[in-house]
């Protein structure tokens, strides 16, 4: 397939009307209902004023509020971190000087993103496989797993605390952490569906969605990673979004009242036969790493992008300021993921903005073939895809990957080992 046509610029609507066009087909929705993220739009500028307006007070204590919305005190910046447009060292500064209780517990779950990225980076696709305890994984699924839009389907929209939530995935393509645990949770503990449907209909929807948070936090919120399966009840609701359940139809008959059973799941369930050894010990964390200095120095073409770093200061961009970006809609992973649109508007208003700067090449189609023979500079990914289609491209030069952390050999079984083993390697 050519280059598609040049991005609109300076126009975030018509950006829209583009991904429709031209990506439409791969979505779960289909050209004709394709929708920016109700709250979330692309690009840097979006992601500098998401920061900028971002004040730490308050953080430790509202940050598990759900409702109403002016209670929450999380930050919702995750959609532009996924991106690399806020890099976690940036983010980490940005809050130096906030009450220190407050900077402390925010720079945990800062960690607790490092973390899920290292996991991921060293085992890779076998994250898809329950690490510690076992938990039902693919099966039972739910009717329609074909159906991409109705992946969500079995949270029953009768419960306000469920409505609300899933209304949030579809509408807007984020949750906080704390909705993330009810639902995965009703999904898999209370409703006994395998926990990968479940991740992947997160995945269809948010718009920071990675393989690496996503199944961390699926398989830890389900007791598949951790030491016991989080239970899902009104309690929580009530706590969390107090007077939700008030407008609820089912308040006087809640199918969640009572504590649920986590006998069946994760821990309780027993451990795994054989543990993936490299949750003990990296025999390579360079590898897993990635280089420390920018490798190679031929002559670069293009520089070529990839949804993990889509910042104006990716480090290859920032290296080769003069080159053209190349950025490529990889159709049949696309195909076979069905991602909502907005995902895919968040990504391509990203690259229109980028466009007003320099020039970006953007097209559709299988990567390896759309990029060969171009001598290409990159930054490197820390995930399994990107390490297969590099390999396969001329890459003239590989760029650091900004490390908040950098990856060591100890331990990943839990994050208070991981962080242990890190040691020194902390940020400051
Ligand atoms: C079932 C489940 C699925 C999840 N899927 C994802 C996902 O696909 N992508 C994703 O980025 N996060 C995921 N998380 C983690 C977390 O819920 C989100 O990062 C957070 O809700 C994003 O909102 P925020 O930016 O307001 O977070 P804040 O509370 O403001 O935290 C700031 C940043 O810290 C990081 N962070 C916070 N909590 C976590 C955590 N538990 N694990 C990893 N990083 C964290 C994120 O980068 C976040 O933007 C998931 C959690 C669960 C329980």
């Amino acid at each position: 397939m050519p280059l598609l046509p040049a991005l609109p610029a300076g126009d975030p609507g018509a950006v829209v009307a583009w991904v429709a066009e031209h990506l439409g087909d791969l979505t779960a929705e289909g050209p004709d209902r394709v929708r920016a993220s109700g709250r979330f739009p692309g690009g840097q500028r979006a992601a500098d004023s998401a920061l900028a307006a971002f004040d730490v007070t308050g953080y430790a204590r509202r940050r598990n509020q759900v409702w109403p919305q002016d209670a929450r005190g999380a930050s919702a910046l995750s959609p532009w971190i996924r991106h690399g447009l806020l890099p976690l060292r940036e983010v980490w500064d940005h809050v130096a000087g906030g009450p220190s209780g407050d900077v402390r517990k925010f720079r945990d779950e800062l960690l607790w993103q490092e973390y899920a990225r290292h996991l991921y980076a060293r085992l890779g696709t076998a994250t898809r496989s329950a690490l510690r305890h076992d938990a039902p994984t693919d099966e039972p699924r739910p009717d329609g797993p074909d159906d991409p839009a109705s992946r969500t389907a079995p949270w029953s929209r009768d419960m306000a605390c469920l409505d609300l939530t899933v209304g949030e995935l579809e509408r807007d393509g984020w949750l906080v952490n704390q909705t993330r645990m009810w639902l995965s949770s009703h999904w898999t503990v209370r409703e006994g569906w395998g926990w990968r449907p479940g991740e992947d209909a997160f995945f269809t929807h948010l718009l920071d969605g990675s393989r690496a948070a996503n199944r961390l936090g699926w398989q830890w919120t389900v007791g598949a990673g951790s030491a016991k399966a989080y239970g899902f009840s009104r309690w929580q609701v009530r706590k969390r979004a107090p007077g939700l359940c008030d407008g609820c139809a089912l308040r006087d008959a809640c199918p969640i009242e009572d504590w649920p059973d986590t006998d069946h799941v994760g821990s309780a369930a027993g451990r795994v036969a054989e543990p993936d050894p490299r949750l003990r010990r990296d025999e390579d964390p360079e590898a897993t790493a990635g280089p420390s200095a920018p490798a190679g120095d031929g002559p670069v073409e293009a520089v070529w992008l990839t949804a993990e770093s889509l910042g104006s200061d990716d480090p290859a961009l920032a290296a080769h300021p003069d080159a053209p970006a190349v950025f490529c809609f990889d159709e049949p992973l696309l195909r076979r993921l069905r991602l909502s649109g907005k995902r895919l508007v968040f990504l391509a208003q990203t690259l229109a903005e980028l466009g007003e700067e320099r020039e970006v090449r953007v097209s559709r189609g299988r990567v390896v073939q759309e990029l060969a023979g171009t001598p290409l500079a990159v930054t490197h990914a820390p995930v399994p895809g990107f390490g297969l289609r590099a390999s396969r491209l001329d890459v003239a030069v590989r760029h650091p990957w900004p490390w908040l952390v950098v990856p060591h050999a100890g331990p990943v079984t839990s994050f208070s080992a991981w962080r242990k083993a890190a040691g020194r390697r902390l940020p400051r």
